[in-house]
């Protein structure tokens, strides 16, 4: 079965492009002011609109209100939404709200945290395993840190799941590998600086990817 790929992050044509060239099978667009990857929901829309349809867009969230999440789906073309510290019960609200395939992120540090992903049995359709960024960091996500796949050994996924964290074109062969993840998602490393892709990493990374 190929892995699939998502680039998260994505703010400008040439990035989509390069990802939609590799074979990404899906992008993400973040929508959190903090992240030096934000988007307005209107370019968000615009860079959608250049998607085939066989290129899934995911809305990156952290803890959204119901607001953020009905602008975000009427006014862009999101296919799913990923969110990030975001309770089971909150989580299963925006899903019936948005009617979009929904990504429950769980931060992952420590073995025990995995039982997190239970949690969301009912109220998310997949798991994002993510690295748990430190106490008081400003992004939950995307900020190149890997946990220890060995936590993964043995795991009984409660849900369809996405590994993602630290990953790079270096290591993302590997990481398949060790764990046998359907989906990767990589953001910073694409980048050649917080929140500007790299087309030549973002290529390399899928091909590495189409390799494993
Ligand atoms: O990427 C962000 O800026 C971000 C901001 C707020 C919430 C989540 C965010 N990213 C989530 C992702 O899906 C990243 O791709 C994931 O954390 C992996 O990032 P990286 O370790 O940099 O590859």
């Amino acid at each position: 079965m190929p892995v699939s790929t998502k680039i998260c992050g994505l703010s400008t044509p040439e990035a989509l492009g390069a990802a939609i060239a590799g074979g990404a099978s899906h992008v993400g667009f973040v929508f959190f002011p903090p992240s030096p990857r934000h988007l307005s929901f209107d370019r968000a829309a615009a860079l959608a609109s250049l998607l085939p349809s066989h290129v899934r867009a995911v809305g990156v969230f952290v803890d959204p209100d119901d607001d953020t999440i009905g602008q975000a789906v009427t006014t862009g073309r999101l296919d799913a939404v990923q969110l990030h510290r975001t309770s089971p019960d909150r989580t299963a609200h925006i899903r019936r709200l948005s009617a979009r395939e929904t990504w429950a992120a769980v931060a992952v540090k420590a073995r025990a945290d995995l039982h997190a992903a239970g949690h969301y049995v009912g109220a998310a359709d997949r798991i994002l395993y993510d690295a748990k960024t430190p106490d008081g960091a400003a992004l939950p996500g995307g900020m190149g840190m890997r946990f220890d796949w060995a936590l993964l050994d043995g795991s009984s996924h409660p849900l369809p799941w996405v590994l993602s964290g630290g990953l790079d074109p270096n290591n993302v062969g590997e990481a398949i590998r060790r764990t046998g993840a359907p989906i990767v998602d990589v953001s910073s490393g694409v980048e050649s600086a917080p929140g500007v892709k790299d087309v030549d990493k973002i290529a390399a990374f899928l091909q590495a990817v189409r390799r494993s």
